[in-house]
């Protein structure tokens, strides 16, 4: 089974990714617990051109384009497709991805980027059976990450996040895989939402 999880930054992410594998950890079952950006070579370019704080972005003196950051996105993604979900998912393992190709879609389009052909740009990528959508009002968010963004930054990340929070509800009306769980409750209460999601889907197999 291929599960993921989303939302906008400081959602919850990593946090339920970790509760989540330990559960199925506890009923014996082998869980591979995975991100993207990976931390492969792909992943660490990624955050040196495209996520370092106050350089954000910059090759040379200038700003990398969208284009190039989905490009980029997409190669880290088609490596952890091919070398760590596929053989994972083939071997009977539950594979666990904090963030997909939903990060690209709700974020590359909230740069501008068009999103058919984000899309098709990432049609390689095995679809999950199930993927959580940490949803979090954006002020919310702000306060879980505030500590991480330099201050002058700070309104246009919050202009960002909008946007991408936006994208993300509206890629959930389109693909069925996506279940949306509000992440305004506590650690405890989203664990127990998504264990009952999963369960759902584990009965189906
Ligand atoms: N339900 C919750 N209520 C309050 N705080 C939470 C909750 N879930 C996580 N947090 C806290 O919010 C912060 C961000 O959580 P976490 O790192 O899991 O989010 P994330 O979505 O993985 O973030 P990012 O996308 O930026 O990596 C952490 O300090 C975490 O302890
Ligand atoms: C996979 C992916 C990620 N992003 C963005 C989303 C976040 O702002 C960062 C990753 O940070 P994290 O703390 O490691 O979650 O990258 C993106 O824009 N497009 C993508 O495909």
């Amino acid at each position: 089974m291929f599960i993921v999880i989303e939302g906008i930054d400081g959602a919850g992410k990593s946090t339920q990714a970790k509760l989540l594998a330990e559960w199925f950890e506890e009923r014996g079952y082998e869980v591979v617990l995975t991100k993207e950006p990976t931390d492969t070579a792909f992943g660490k370019l990624i955050r040196k051109l495209v996520l370092t704080g106050g350089k954000e972005g910059i090759i040379d003196g200038a700003r990398i384009s969208h284009e190039a950051e989905a490009l980029l996105f997409a190669a880290d993604r088609a490596e952890h497709v091919a070398k760590l979900i596929k053989p994972s998912i083939e071997a009977g393992k539950i594979v666990i991805s904090d963030r997909y190709f939903y990060s690209s879609l709700a974020y590359q389009w909230a740069r501008g980027l068009d999103l058919e052909w984000l899309i098709d740009l990432n049609r390689f990528a095995v679809r999950p059976d199930l993927v959580i959508l940490l949803d979090l009002p954006v002020k919310e968010s702000m306060k879980r990450i505030n500590g991480r963004s330099i201050k002058t930054e700070f309104d246009r990340i919050a202009e960002l996040q909008k946007r991408v929070r936006e994208n993300y509800l509206k890629l959930a009306e389109r693909f069925p895989e996506m279940r949306i769980v509000n992440a305004l409750a506590s650690v405890e209460d989203i664990h127990n939402d998504i264990v009952a999601l999963v369960e759902h889907e584990l009965s189906k197999k």
